[in-house]
């Protein structure tokens, strides 16, 4: 790089086009010449801004982490230290410029530090999924061409192993739990003992050479459609999605507080969890590896977090749990409950309607109740409950605004560094995943009937995918907009609605294109005790269902088991099919009652069908319910259209043979 641009990491550097698919072509920002004050908000760099915190907020705690028993906390001046500590490590090791950092473990202090002192050190951070296969490991090391790579453990630590000699670009591997029981595999306290030894100059050397608009961080999408795609993104892209989310949310700076839980490789965590937490002086608690497994609520109930955000699934899953709960109450508790839950509920509503004004009904029935429930749930000082990453049903969102928890919806991809769309307290909807976040575009593309592309703009627009310019091409045309593959329409208040996804659209034999998802929601409505619904219909002539009860989990391993919940037990006890598993469900074939009271669900749903090809015609109990562990569901919880479609081809074949 000319000398002249030295001045990083702050600096924007010359850049000829506003996409690339190299790692070190800087792209010109979307900033325009004038506009609102948040699209013109100069850019910061993320060494930038953990810099300006840690000298705003030297002694605020930064991370919180649990270690025998106990929380210690790491002061945002340690947090920085720290970062660059590891980052001269890194150059050390041999990190050269543009190249990448992958990290391979469960949200922790290290995933954080190593992932910025990559950034810090002009490298690329890469979080890989810890689900992954040794196989899926190696396409995202080989493609970042990683030169380091981060692994929590000896369990991920062995998948580096086996494909280790086919990573030419591999300098070092640093495990930073337990001791490594491999030679060459260095500790994280001696990836820090390196560090400290070095001086400062190659470090700051590095520093000014970086610039905002470059690549720092690579996405690798989950691959819910089609294979992993490596998303680039600059320090700005980053940095500006933060701001803009804080500006649409009332995010008090050195006062809130997080867990730390959802995978760090998926945008949503990331961005929540790294880039609003530097930027707001965030203190983040760290729930341990069991969290999605049940422990979550530990951790909820020790930190109190003041902002919580949830997959879908993780609020369908605590409102699985509250049903089970509230089952078990007497008559009594049962009427109280009823009654608060309809106080709840018409404030809520009411508040959507834009009528503001809490009766005594709803002050009292929120000071003996739903206190208690927020306590239990360790959100008693949460001011803001998020869902994000794939759609959450409005039944759902229903119950959570019942008991006094309105979840807010955001929308986004990893194209858009995070979010695009959010709701806030002052306007939300059950229906709607918000308006645009501030200083972003929203154009809905050829409507037919108010409805079409959901396509985006804005400086959160990333920057290409690694290595493959004709997939860039297709995701961001030549005005800028990023095409979103979601389907959506705006109503006159700018509030969004997705109304399904290009991406995973069906195409019947009649040609007729349906969007799978607003069917398999309303299926799932119909039917509580269902699990998954999986839509069937691509160039075949009738639609067909999947279903999957709820059962119980494996805690070790999160595989769903054989067994019923209890609730699906009384279901089918009060149909007169009595059965505790899945196999006795299926073994002499689906109970004539049990199909009977399937049928009618479906029969309710087909009546909302907008015409005869949306209509369902068969249905097939699978046997066994979709999860990440066992590959149905990705880490955000979307179903893998292709991996159901194959490991059922079978069942989906016999429904139409
Ligand atoms: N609130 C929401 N409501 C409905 N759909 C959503 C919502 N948030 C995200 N999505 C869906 O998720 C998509 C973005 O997915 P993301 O970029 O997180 O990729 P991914 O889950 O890693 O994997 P893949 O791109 O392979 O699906 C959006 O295009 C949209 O279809």
């Amino acid at each position: 790089m000319a000398s002249e641009f030295q001045n990083g990491p702050d600096q924007i550097l010359p850049a000829e086009d506003s996409t690339t698919t190299s790692p070190d072509v800087p792209v010109r920002l979307r900033i325009p010449e004038t506009g609102k004050a948040i699209e013109t908000t100069p850019p910061v760099s993320i060494p930038g801004l953990l810099k300006r915190t840690a000298t705003d907020f030297p002694d605020h705690p930064a991370l919180a982490y649990k270690a025998e028993g106990k929380w210690n906390k790491i002061t945002y001046k340690e947090y920085y230290e720290l970062v660059r500590t590891c980052a001269k490590a890194f150059i050390k090791l041999g990190l050269e410029r543009h190249h990448a950092v992958c990290i391979l473990g469960f949200n922790s202090p290290e995933w954080f530090i190593s992932d910025l002192a990559a950034i810090f050190a002009g490298g690329i951070a890469v979080g890989i999924y810890t689900t992954n296969s040794s196989e899926a490991c190696f396409h995202c090391a080989n493609h970042s061409r990683a030169n380091i790579i981060v692994v929590q453990d000896q369990k991920q630590l062995e998948k580096i192993l086996a494909i280790k000699s086919r990573l030419p670009h591999l300098k070092a591997i640093i495990q930073y739990e337990g001791t490594p029981t491999s030679a060459d595999v260095i500790s994280w306290e001696d990836l820090l003992i390196i560090g400290r030894d070095q001086e400062d100059e190659d470090l700051e050397r590095v520093l000014k050479t970086i610039g905002v608009n470059e690549c720092c961080t690579l996405v690798y999408t989950s691959g819910t459609v089609g294979k992993p795609k490596a998303v680039m993104l600059s320090h700005d892209n980053l940095t500006w999605d933060a701001l803009s989310i804080c500006e649409r949310l009332d995010v008090k700076k050195g006062e809130e507080v997080i867990v730390s839980y959802l995978p760090l490789s998926h945008v949503a965590a990331q961005v929540t969890d790294i880039y609003i937490a530097m930027m707001y002086a965030v203190c983040i608690y760290f729930a341990d590896a069991n969290a999605l497994k049940g422990s979550l609520i530990n951790t909820l109930q020790e930190a109190q977090p003041t902002k919580f955000l949830g997959v879908p699934r993780v609020w369908e899953k605590m409102h699985e749990k509250m049903m089970q709960v509230a089952a078990q109450n007497g008559r009594v508790k049962k009427s109280l409950a009823s009654w608060a839950k309809s106080q709840a509920l018409h404030y809520h509503l009411n508040r959507i309607k834009g009528v503001n004004g809490s009766g005594w009904g709803y002050c009292l029935a929120s000071s003996l109740i739903f206190k208690k429930v927020k306590q239990a749930l360790g959100l008693s000082r949460c001011t803001l409950f998020v869902s994000a990453a794939a759609p959450l049903a409005a039944d759902i969102k229903r119950y959570f605004l019942s008991i006094d928890m309105p979840i807010m919806e955001a929308f986004g991809m990893s194209e858009a560094s995070g979010a695009h769309t959010m709701c806030n307290m002052g306007s939300f909807g059950l229906e709607t995943i918000g308006m645009a976040l501030p200083g972003m575009k929203t154009k809905i593309l050829n409507p037919e009937d108010g409805q079409g592309e959901i396509c985006m703009n804005g400086r959160h627009v990333f920057m290409g995918y690694l290595g493959d310019r004709e997939k860039t091409d297709e995701a961001i045309d030549s005005e800028g907009w990023l095409h979103s593959g979601d389907l959506g329409r705006i109503d006159e208040n700018n509030f969004i609605y997705i109304t399904g996804r290009l991406k995973e659209l069906i195409i019947t034999a009649g040609g007729e294109n349906i969007p799978p998802v607003p069917i398999e929601q309303l299926v799932k409505s119909e039917l509580p005790h269902v699990s998954n619904v999986f839509l069937v219909g691509d160039k075949r002539k009738f639609l067909s269902v999947l279903l999957t009860f709820k059962t119980d989990v494996d805690s070790d391993t999160a595989r769903p088991l054989d067994t019923l919940l209890p609730s699906v037990q009384d279901w089918l006890k009060s149909l007169g099919c009595p059965a505790k598993t899945v196999t006795e469900v299926l073994e002499a074939g689906p109970h004539p009652k049990l199909l009977e009271a399937l049928k009618e669900s479906i029969d309710r749903v087909n009546q909302q069908a907008v015409s005869n090809a949306q209509r369902i015609q068969k249905l097939s109990i699978l046997p066994v319910d979709f999860s990440v562990a066992t590959g149905e569901l990705g880490p955000t919880m979307k179903v893998k259209r292709n991996v159901v479609a194959a490991k059922y081809a079978d069942i989906i074949e016999k429904m139409y043979a």
